[in-house]
């Protein structure tokens, strides 16, 4: 029978599911996305506004200069009337002519007259400015916060952005590209209705048209419905609008619920022209949406993100140093482990992806680096991001033979024979299981070194060969067996053959099943790992040699299979 869950004993009772919206005719699902949306990074207000320290003017200076670098050309830079800090800072960007001429910087306020003024003041000698707006639209807000009815709500917006206009002309004349955003903070719990009702408020008084852009930015200020449910709001929000083509429908997903991504996604697919968040998801309790996984996901969909991602781990540093706060090694695309396969089976298919990767590229004619991405496990190429394939194939108690020879063949250019990674990764798995934690390349190496390459009962010390006339192969050789030097000698078809005859002289006896070899590095000091595959007193095991002189590194791998039959 199939074990019955039990109910938790929690209050979930407390809590109600949120209502869907009414649209059977949505048309979403069927949408892709194929092109970048508009960008705003609000790192400096929302991702600041949340930081356990707020941003000095030179952390926010260096993620400003990050964000531009990158490419974004919408940022909102602060809220000036809240600190001093966030004023000098926009008039630091302003005064210093930092603002590049295709970046329109945004501001914040809520819509209380002195605030505005102050807000606007802080932008005065900006080339480009947008004024954003906001004020709470939904229910319990009217209730509880503001003790407002609908009309005294929509009321403040319509006021708020008439200061706005009345203080833009005042102080901003020459200012040359003046914008104006306005939020219905909570949105997302806003009745549609009514969200449409301020909206068209503030629009008689912003009087959008052409060249006279007004932004609506309808947020998820704290994320309570799943991602469609949102998506539903914004395409009902999308086809009612009036003026549409002078609308840039902006949107501005929380985190709450973990589902920020798929909100922005699905609200972009149901209309939204612009996206509002901050790198690696900063902002208030668990963050704003988070900006690089937004436009990564795009990259990997083949869709340009408009943005440059290449040095992602600069982009981390800039964004820890600055916030304080680290990044999740597992945060999509940016976190120390999310190109990197610890388990045997994902190590497995990573490794077979690369290679077919590299064949299917050159029978295309293709550079690798070039062609179309398609190897198991991982959704980018990580180059394309900055970083390396080091990390990627990492060895713990989980990992299978894969792992373990990709590593011993990245960083010591060997390459084990199926069977010998078989029997090596057993090796090493009693290894791992026994001390726990990640093996690095070195202490595999160590692991390899001590159990194929140490010395043992036998070694060869030299070895004297001829071929004799009817293709008959003589060796002569000097071995240490225990603590003495013998000379032995044999015949056979090859070195092998002969050593082995030499061998069973002095009552070793050895059956080699299976040989293989290889170069280990170019050039004059080239050597060679040689693999032998032996039954040796009923065992088959595998021994290996590496030498300059590739008959002595097969000697050796024969002495190492009898050697390791002893242990
Ligand atoms: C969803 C968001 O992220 S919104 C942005 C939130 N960010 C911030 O608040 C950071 C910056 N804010 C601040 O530094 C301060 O709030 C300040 C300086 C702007 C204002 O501080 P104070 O004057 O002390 O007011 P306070 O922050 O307590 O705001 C509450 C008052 O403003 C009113 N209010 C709040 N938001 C708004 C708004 N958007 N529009 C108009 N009035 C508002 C409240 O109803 C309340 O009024 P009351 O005092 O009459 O009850
Ligand atoms: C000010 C608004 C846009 C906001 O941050 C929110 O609603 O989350
Ligand atoms: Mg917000």
């Amino acid at each position: 029978m199939i074990p019955q869950q039990k109910p938790s004993g929690m209050p979930f009772h407390r809590y109600q599911p949120f209502k869907p919206v009414d649209l059977p005719d949505r048309t979403w699902p069927s949408k892709t996305i194929t092109k970048a949306p508009r960008w705003l990074s609000t790192d400096l207000r929302d991702g600041n506004q949340a930081l356990i320290e707020p941003m000095d003017a030179r952390r926010k200076s260096e993620i400003f200069d990050l964000l531009v670098r990158m490419g974004y050309k919408e940022i909102e830079v602060g809220f000036p009337a809240a600190s001093q800090t966030d004023y000098d800072f926009v008039r630091y960007l302003i005064e210093e002519d930092r603002i590049p001429d295709d970046v329109q910087i945004s501001v914040l306020t809520q819509a209380r007259e002195e605030l505005i003024e102050r807000t606007v003041q802080s932008l005065v000698g900006a080339k480009r400015a947008t004024v954003h707006l906001y004020n709470a639209t939904a229910p319990e807000f009217r209730r509880v916060v503001f003790g407002v009815n609908r009309e005294e709500c929509k009321g403040i917006a319509v006021e708020g952005t008439r200061q706005v206009l009345k203080f833009a002309e005042q102080y901003l004349g020459d200012t040359e590209y003046f914008g104006y955003e306005y939020s219905p903070e909570i949105f997302i719990d806003t009745e549609l209705d009514f969200a449409l009702e301020v909206c068209e408020a503030v629009m008689d008084v912003y009087q959008p048209g052409p060249d006279r852009e007004i932004i609506l930015n309808l947020p998820a200020t704290v994320e309570r419905a799943t991602p469609n449910v949102y998506a539903d709001q914004i395409e009902w929000m999308s086809r009612n609008l009036s003026r549409r083509e002078y609308v840039c429908l902006s949107v501005h997903p929380h985190n709450d619920r973990g589902t920020g991504v798929a909100s922005a996604e699905l609200a972009v697919m149901a209309g939204a022209d612009r996206v509002e968040g901050c790198l690696f998801g900063h902002g208030e309790r668990t963050g704003n949406v988070c900006l690089v996984t937004l436009g990564l996901n795009l990259f990997s969909q083949g869709v340009d993100p408009m943005i440059d991602f290449s040095d992602i781990d600069e982009i981390r540093r800039v964004v820890e140093h600055c916030t304080q706060l680290p990044v999740s090694p597992r945060h999509p695309y940016g976190g120390d482990l999310v190109y990197t396969a610890f388990s045997g089976s994902h190590q497995d298919a990573i490794k077979k992806g690369f290679h077919a990767l590299e064949a299917d590229a050159a029978a295309a004619g293709v550079p690798v680096d070039e062609y179309r991405w398609n190897v198991p496990y991982l959704p980018i190429d990580p180059k394309d991001v900055g970083r390396t394939y080091e990390a990627v194939i990492r060895v713990n108690s989980q990992s299978g033979k894969g792992g373990v020879s990709y590593v011993l063949q990245r960083d010591y250019s060997i390459d084990l024979p199926r069977r010998l990674q078989i029997e090596f990764s057993r090796v090493v798995q009693g290894y791992t299981d026994a001390e726990g934690g990640e093996f690095s390349g070195e202490r595999i190496w160590e692991i390899f070194t001590d159990t194929y390459l140490s010395e043992g009962m036998v070694g060869i010390m030299a070895h004297r060969s001829e071929t004799t006339g009817d293709g008959e192969y003589r060796i002569s050789a000097d071995v240490r067996l225990r603590d003495e030097i013998r000379e032995i000698s044999g015949t056979g078809n090859g070195p092998i053959s002969a050593f082995v005859d030499a061998l069973a002289g002095v009552g070793l006896k050895v059956r080699v099943l299976d040989y293989s070899e290889h170069a280990l590095s170019e050039g004059g000091d080239a050597r060679a790992a040689a693999y032998v595959e032996a039954e040796v007193d009923g065992r088959v095991l595998w021994g290996v040699g590496i030498n300059s002189n590739i008959t002595t590194a097969s000697l050796k791998a024969v002495c190492s299979a009898i050697n390791r039959a002893q242990s």
